[in-house]
């Protein structure tokens, strides 16, 4: 670890100066620092291509660095490469497991694989935690797909990490089965097992994140607490529904963020709503002196989403 990083004693997983630049010539990570923190529920977004799986598959002991550092629950990653990966549990995105092989015995044998003793009480826990403890006796193939997922997680588990890394966990899921999934995640940061997550889906960081992490072109451009960020970035809107409707906006409100709608029925304000001053009252006062009336308005929040766009967008 380089001097100038102070140790943070919350820190479960600390990635400092990482670098990854694969035989093709392809720079995949640039400079990465990133601190998760013991106990959270860390959300890694990022377009396709952005660097989540090199970084995930570099803290997995998977793909080797080309420079920087990692350490796993104060492992280094390399040099002490048994115990931090032993503290990490990791679901992959593809399904890969032996589907001749029951429920039960994929667990124990992976634990096995982490030099740890048979404990079968700690198994049905897991098992019964995931709702598979009735298939514990089922080939995994006789399995629905959902299910098969599970048992990735019963695997990623079976040694006890501490940290699960759950690489797009519901990529093509269904939606129940997806909320199923957010709060079973949930059920586990509750027992102390600290997630990482990387996604595609947008309203699951929304939904599940304690801290949000953007990677973009290999580079971390933003972490921050989820709900920081909604109030930090996200833009408010006021919506007014015109009665009767305008053809054009008037000259007077010229230079305000004012967008109308083709059919001059709608009129929407675009506002901080952490500012002092939002500046709704002056122009609603403006709009009653221009004689442009109104039969309605609401308010509404950016999301998430709107966010995320905009950052990956706006970073050249
Ligand atoms: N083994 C490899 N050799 C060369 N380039 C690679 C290799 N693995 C990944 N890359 C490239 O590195 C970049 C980052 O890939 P990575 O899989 O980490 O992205 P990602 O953010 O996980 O994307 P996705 O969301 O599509 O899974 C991509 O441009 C990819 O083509």
């Amino acid at each position: 670890m380089r001097d100038d990083h102070p140790v943070d004693t919350a820190a479960v997983i600390a990635v400092r100066g990482l670098e990854k630049t694969y035989a093709s010539g392809h720079q995949a990570l640039k400079r990465v620092d990133l601190t998760i923190k013991r106990g959270e529920i860390f959300a890694l977004l990022g377009p396709n291509g952005a660097g989540k799986t090199t970084l995930i598959s570099i803290i997995c002991g998977i793909v080797r660095a080309t420079a920087g550092t990692v350490t796993a629950d104060g492992h280094d990653i390399v040099r002490d490469y048994r115990a931090a990966r032993s503290a990490i549990g990791l679901v992959p995105q593809e399904i890969s497991t032996d589907m001749f092989e029951t429920v039960l015995d994929t667990v124990r044998f992976s634990r096995g694989l982490f030099g740890k003793p048979r404990d079968d009480a700690y198994l049905e826990k897991v098992l019964r935690d995931l709702s598979l403890w009735d298939k514990r006796d089922a080939k995994i193939m006789t399995l629905s797909g959902g299910m098969k997922r599970r048992v990735m997680i019963a695997k990623a588990l079976s040694h006890e990490p501490t940290i699960l890394f759950l690489d797009e966990p519901t990529a093509g899921v269904d939606v129940e089965l997806r909320r199923d999934m957010w709060a079973m995640v949930r059920g586990l940061r509750e027992r102390g097992v600290t997630i990482v997550l990387t996604t595609h889906y947008i309203e699951e960081a929304e939904e599940m994140a304690d801290r949000i992490g953007v990677i973009r072109k290999g580079e971390i451009i933003l972490v921050e607490e989820k709900t920081a960020l909604m109030q930090k970035l996200g833009q408010s809107q006021l919506i007014l529904q015109l009665h009767p409707p305008v053809t054009a906006l008037p000259e007077e409100l010229a230079g305000l963020p004012l967008v109308l709608s083709d059919d001059g029925y709608e009129l929407v304000y675009t506002f901080d709503s952490q500012a002092d001053r939002t500046g709704i009252a002056g122009l609603l006062r403006r709009l009653g002196d221009l004689g442009i009336g109104y039969r309605d308005l609401q308010t509404r929040q950016s999301s998430l989403e709107d966010i995320f766009v905009t950052l990956v967008r706006s970073q050249p």
